[in-house]
């Protein structure tokens, strides 16, 4: 039974001292020893029973030892041991990914879950302002899991009630460094629960080179890079438009011969076609050979504009009525308009009139052009609205270098800087930032950063070269094939 003592008598406790706080003990309530320690005990097995649950294949790496040194002999159990070790260690040598993937990742998230996150936990939370007081009680969000990749340590949590992931993306330096990352990214899982990226190494680091010739095309993902996560970056062309938004040497060429290489074979095939234009003469003019047409001053890119549209126009009459998206053929092949630094058309062109002409296409290209198989890509240097009125027509936007944190949001939409799309802090060296990228991907709100391959200028003479020269056995011509099934 519960026996209840009296609390201390407020009289002993009162004070003439009229400023003096107000003094009181509660009632002590002792609990006897045997349901103290049945308590103890039932969350003793309780926490046995879900450590077994949780994390079978640990609890058993723990007893198997024990077992077999109680069963056959510590002699036996070393052999044993040393031979798990063994074949561990060959495996690794002789497939590593397969090793990285079943057991290699696994072993290191538990090494760093106990190394690193558990052991700076509390600290960190504390320090980042991320627990909460409550009656003297510290209560912090829960660790739920690490899981290790290949270049990231991705880190479950859940928060606490009451908390935000915008009060997280605000403490993510504080957690950066306090769990010795370069950053930290912060997403939403569910509600309540959040996965915090830390980047163990930047595969991002030093400039990728240009990406081989692929065998066969998918225009819904053409691969110009390498994102992040050591993924390829592909990059979706047909039933798409994509503005590229880069401050000077940002890179934004790297974007644009990258999707020129990865679409070559349907170039060669005759299912792509690319037109160019080329306002500042240097970016594009190396590979002109490569393109259907090349234009560079502004009364030729007006022109050449015009052509598409009058293309776009003809096609939109013929599909009308009979199909309502375009098929990749020979007779109706996907038209890529390139367009560099689109601004020297439009917003710093100082003709009027051309001025006029190409907006008009440019517009008219980006709003009726997909239906009917013509895309735009263009690469600018300022996205602000007064220098291009029309960026809301590109459904998708890349972030290279950008000179402002403001910029950031402009390109990739609101928020896009909060979540991790740092554009505006990408290095300026070309050998570390340059063809660097934020890209919001269809299957994540979340930024990817991800870097284009370069591709230097014996490599557009190659692409020349590849496509120019007649079938023989020294050039193999790779099947063709489009996201839409066509095959040359
Ligand atoms: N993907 C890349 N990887 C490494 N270095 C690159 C990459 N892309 C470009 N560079 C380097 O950065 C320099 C600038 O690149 P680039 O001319 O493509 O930039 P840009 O954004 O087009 O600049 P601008 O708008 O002034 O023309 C290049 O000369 C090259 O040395």
């Amino acid at each position: 039974m519960l026996r209840r003592t009296h609390g201390e008598v407020a009289g002993d406790l009162v004070t003439t001292n009229p400023g003096a706080p107000v003094m009181f003990r509660p009632t002590v309530v002792q609990t006897p020893a045997i349901i103290t320690l049945c308590v103890l005990a039932w969350r003793f097995v309780s926490g046995l029973v879900r450590l077994l649950y949780r994390h079978p294949i640990a609890v058993h790496a723990y007893l198997a030892p024990v077992a077999a040194t109680l069963r056959y002999g510590w002699v036996f159990t070393a052999w044993c041991f040393g031979c798990v070790v063994l074949a561990l260690v060959v495996w690794a040598f002789a497939h590593r990914p397969s090793f990285c993937l079943v057991v290699g990742w696994r072993l290191l998230a538990y090494w760093r879950l106990i190394a690193n996150y558990r052991r700076h936990w509390s600290f960190a939370m504390s320090g980042a302002g991320l627990s909460r007081m409550d009656k003297a009680l510290e209560y912090r969000p829960r660790l739920v899991k690490v899981v290790c990749g290949p270049v990231a340590d991705v880190v479950t949590v859940k928060m606490l009630k009451g908390q935000s992931p915008e009060l997280w993306r605000d403490r993510s330096d504080n957690l950066a460094h306090a769990f010795g990352s370069a950053s930290c990214r912060v997403s939403i899982v569910r509600a309540g629960v959040l996965r915090l990226t830390f980047p163990r190494r930047d595969l991002l680091a030093s400039p990728i080179p240009a990406l081989p010739i692929p065998a066969t095309v998918d225009l819904a993902a053409v691969p110009i890079g390498l994102c992040e996560d050591g993924k390829p970056w592909t990059l979706k062309v047909h039933g798409t438009h994509v503005l590229v938004a880069g401050a000077t040497g940002a890179g934004k060429g790297s974007i644009i011969w990258s999707t020129v290489r990865g679409l070559l074979p349907a170039i060669r095939a005759g299912l792509v076609e690319v037109i160019a234009l080329d306002p500042k003469l240097m970016e594009l003019s190396y590979g002109r050979d490569i393109f259907r047409r090349y234009a560079s001053s502004p009364e030729d890119c007006a022109d050449a504009l015009e052509e598409a549209v009058t293309l776009m126009q003809d096609r939109a009459g013929l599909f009308a009525g009979h199909v309502r998206s375009h098929t990749v053929s020979l007779e109706y092949p996907f038209v890529l308009v390139i367009v560099d630094e689109v601004a020297f058309l439009t917003a710093y062109q100082s003709d009027k009139d051309l001025k006029r002409r190409i907006s008009a296409a440019l517009a008219t290209l980006t709003t009726q052009g997909r239906a009917v198989g013509i895309g735009v890509l263009a690469a600018l240097q300022d996205p602000r609205k007064e220098v291009m009125n029309i960026r809301n027509l590109f459904p998708d936007k890349l972030a290279m270098r950008l000179d402002e944190s403001e910029q950031v949001d402009m390109v990739l939409g609101d928020g896009a800087r909060e979540r991790g799309a740092l554009a505006d802090c990408i290095s300026p060296v070309p050998a570390v930032g340059a063809g660097v990228a934020y890209v919001r991907l269809e299957a994540s709100p979340n930024p990817t950063r991800a870097r284009a391959a370069y591709v230097s200028d014996d490599d557009i003479r190659d692409m020349v070269a590849w496509l120019t020269a007649p079938d023989d056995d020294t050039l193999t011509l790779p099947q063709t094939q489009t996201s839409t099934g066509e095959a040359a």
